[in-house]
């Protein structure tokens, strides 16, 4: 059976870059392309199609915004890349590993795979809720993979932060924040423990409430949470769905501080946001979905100046970027309950 985590040959890099990363689960970042591309990926729910053929990259250290109106297939777009969707055609890359769909060069892949499958028969992959994402077979030679699961995803560097923070209300904060790294296997407690240290820093109010049951945290806690369980995971990636969604002002202007704390802390980060100005004024570059495609792409601050995004987005918004940012670190302290 083929390893879909393995290096590919067939990799689509930029520049026809090579053979991928040679250490797919470490965090040396071996590949010379991006961190991630996603070439010309569709999924789509039944007869829905939510995503068209969306091409993105991310490069190493950067902040991309995914900006778009509701329906736009900014979240499905996440989802794949996270490993609870399958594309239906096209592929996802992460430093150099092929981590979903068909290679580019080989056979269009298969329709969603069917529970009969004789690997998942053998028992030779997981159970639950993600075992058709999870399936692989060898056809006549050729790879048909529709993905790998979440947890293989996590465990290569990617940590998804769902809109909607689902959080596990009855645990504790420390146990959610345990949760995060669960899946590290390379970390010893050491580790561990300065991972908490990294979150706690970023926010002072997790520490507070450790043992507090998370369902009780506010709104704005919750998502300082979600984040700080994806942290500990020590993903070279973060996903981020809305992270200001239901916030107060002052908690959003937090929020994107922190994400901007943790980008200088050495995490990448994809960032989907309604808050197209706030998100702008963080990010290196974007791309603007429409209907399931990408209509814009470009550097932050040539979005941010383009009439097409400041009349959908930003309000006809005159403001510069950079002129906006009215609030401190310490911010995250005086979050109100
Ligand atoms: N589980 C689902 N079943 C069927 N259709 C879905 C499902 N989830 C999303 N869709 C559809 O896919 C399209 C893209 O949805 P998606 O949630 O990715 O958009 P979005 O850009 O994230 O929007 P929003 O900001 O409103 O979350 C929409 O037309 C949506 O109705």
């Amino acid at each position: 059976m083929t390893d879909p985590a393995r290096s590919d040959p067939a990799r689509p890099g930029p520049a026809g870059t090579g053979p991928g990363s040679s250490d797919p689960a470490g965090n040396g970042g071996a590949s010379d392309g991006p961190l991630l591309e996603v070439r010309d990926a569709e999924v789509a729910y039944g007869a829905v199609t939510a995503v068209r053929g969306i091409s993105l990259r991310v490069e190493a250290g950067e902040v991309v915004a995914l900006l778009g109106a509701n329906g736009a297939g900014k979240t499905t777009t996440l989802r794949m890349i996270s490993g609870l969707l399958p594309p239906a055609r096209g592929a996802v890359w992460f430093d150099g590993t092929r981590i979903a769909g068909a290679p580019l060069s080989g056979p269009a892949p298969a329709a969603p795979p069917v529970r009969s499958a004789p690997a998942e028969r053998a028992g030779r992959v997981s159970r639950g809720r993600h075992r058709d994402a999870a399936r692989q077979r060898d056809a006549a030679g050729q790879r048909d993979v529709p993905g790998l699961p979440v947890h293989r995803v996590t465990a290569l560097g990617i940590s998804h932060v769902p809109e909607g923070r689902r959080i596990f209300p009855a645990m504790t904060v420390a146990e959610n924040l345990a949760m995060g790294a669960y899946l590290d296997r390379r970390r010893d407690r050491a580790e561990t423990l300065r991972g908490l240290d990294r979150v706690h820093a970023l926010f002072p109010r997790l520490a507070e409430r450790s043992r507090q049951p998370a369902g009780t945290l506010s709104g704005g806690e919750q998502q300082m949470l979600a984040i700080g369980r994806a942290l500990m995971a020590r993903p070279r990636l973060i996903l981020l769905d809305e992270p200001s969604l239901g916030l107060a002002p002052l908690l959003v202007a937090t929020i994107f501080e922190v994400i901007r704390e943790i980008n200088a802390g050495g995490t990448t980060v994809l960032l989907v946001e309604q808050n197209a100005a706030a998100a702008l004024r963080i990010s290196h570059r974007g791309y603007v979905l429409d209907t399931g495609t990408v209509v814009l792409e470009g550097g932050a601050d040539d979005l941010a100046r383009d009439a097409r995004v400041r009349d959908a987005y930003l309000g006809g918004s005159d403001e510069p970027r950079g002129a906006q940012d009215t609030s401190t670190t310490n911010d995250r302290d005086a979050m109100a309950p």
